[in-house]
């Protein structure tokens, strides 16, 4: 269990998170949703521990996950896997390379370095990227791959880190519907699988629907919402984002999703569905 006890973070003046309190179960697929600033992004980089909190707690499984250091908080991060929007792979390096990265995450940086990979580093790379259909790819060079392709070797190389929790911000954010389709299948797979606890930020309330047992739904740095999809009513969805543009297009019907990300905002048709 993943404790986040009255979480915040203030950048400046500002407060990104602001006093999070959320338990969440082993193996539970989790969305967060919520306009952009909201800080879906700050709240999963405090839980991976890439930004440190300005107040409140981290309890994972009893361990105060917070107060980690050096070699205890790599093997943190190492059990909770970050895939990013923009997949974060070395594109002039082979996709298996890539995802052999993901199995010295525990062990540092210099064998990363050497590039010093066992046997077994290279097999858990291989069925890692046979259960994503990424075998034919594997000796081709990362940044020839699609998006979508690229996303799914990112998880595939969080897969090999032998990971607790998957934390993933925004992950089809920059796919068109058929990739963002086949990153969130995978997604699911893997959390239905192997038990594994997902957190996936998402721009679009009708993703969430469709992949997930729970949705939080943040505003200004505050849950306002966080249950089961089914009582995320419109009424619900009004009261939480307004009347406003985005709440327009949290209502639309399931078959419709409207993505934004930053300064770019593009329809696309049946996200998830
Ligand atoms: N390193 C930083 N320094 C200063 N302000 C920051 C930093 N990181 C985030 N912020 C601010 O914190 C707030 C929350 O940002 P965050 O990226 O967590 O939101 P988000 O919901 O993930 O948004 P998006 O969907 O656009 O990624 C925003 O106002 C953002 O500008």
């Amino acid at each position: 269990m993943l404790l986040v006890e009255q979480l915040s973070k203030q950048f400046g003046d500002m407060t990104a998170v602001d006093a999070v309190s959320l338990v969440i179960p082993k193996g539970q697929m989790v969305g967060v949703i919520g306009r952009s600033g909201a800080g879906k992004s700050t709240l999963l980089r405090m839980i991976n521990r890439l930004t440190d909190p300005s107040q409140g707690a981290i309890v994972y499984e009893s361990q105060n996950v917070t107060a980690l250091r050096g070699r205890e908080l790599r093997l943190w991060r190492a059990s909770c896997a970050m895939i990013f929007q923009q997949f974060n792979l070395i594109e002039r390096m082979d996709v298996l390379t890539n995802v052999m990265v993901g199995r010295i995450a525990r062990t540092g940086f210099l064998r990363s370095m050497t590039r010093s990979f066992t046997e077994e580093d290279r097999v858990r790379a291989i069925e890692a990227l046979d259960r994503l259909d990424l075998v034919p790819q594997a000796l081709q060079r990362a940044g020839t791959l699609s998006g979508g392709q690229q996303q799914r070797v990112a998880i595939a190389k969080a897969l090999v880190q032998n990971p607790r929790i998957m934390l993933a911000d925004e992950p089809i954010a920059s796919l068109d519907p058929a990739n963002a389709t086949r990153v969130m299948d995978a997604l699911r797979e893997i959390n239905r699988a192997d038990g594994l606890t997902v957190l996936v930020n998402l721009h679009t309330l009708d993703t969430a629907r469709a992949y997930c047992d729970r949705i939080i739904a943040m505003r200004a740095g505050q849950v306002r919402f966080d249950g089961a999809p089914e009582a995320l009513t419109s009424e619900k969805v009004r009261e939480i984002y307004g009347t406003g543009e985005l709440a327009a297009d949290f209502n639309e019907a399931v078959t419709s999703t409207s993505i934004s990300s930053g300064s770019h905002h593009q329809k696309i048709k049946a996200v998830g569905t």
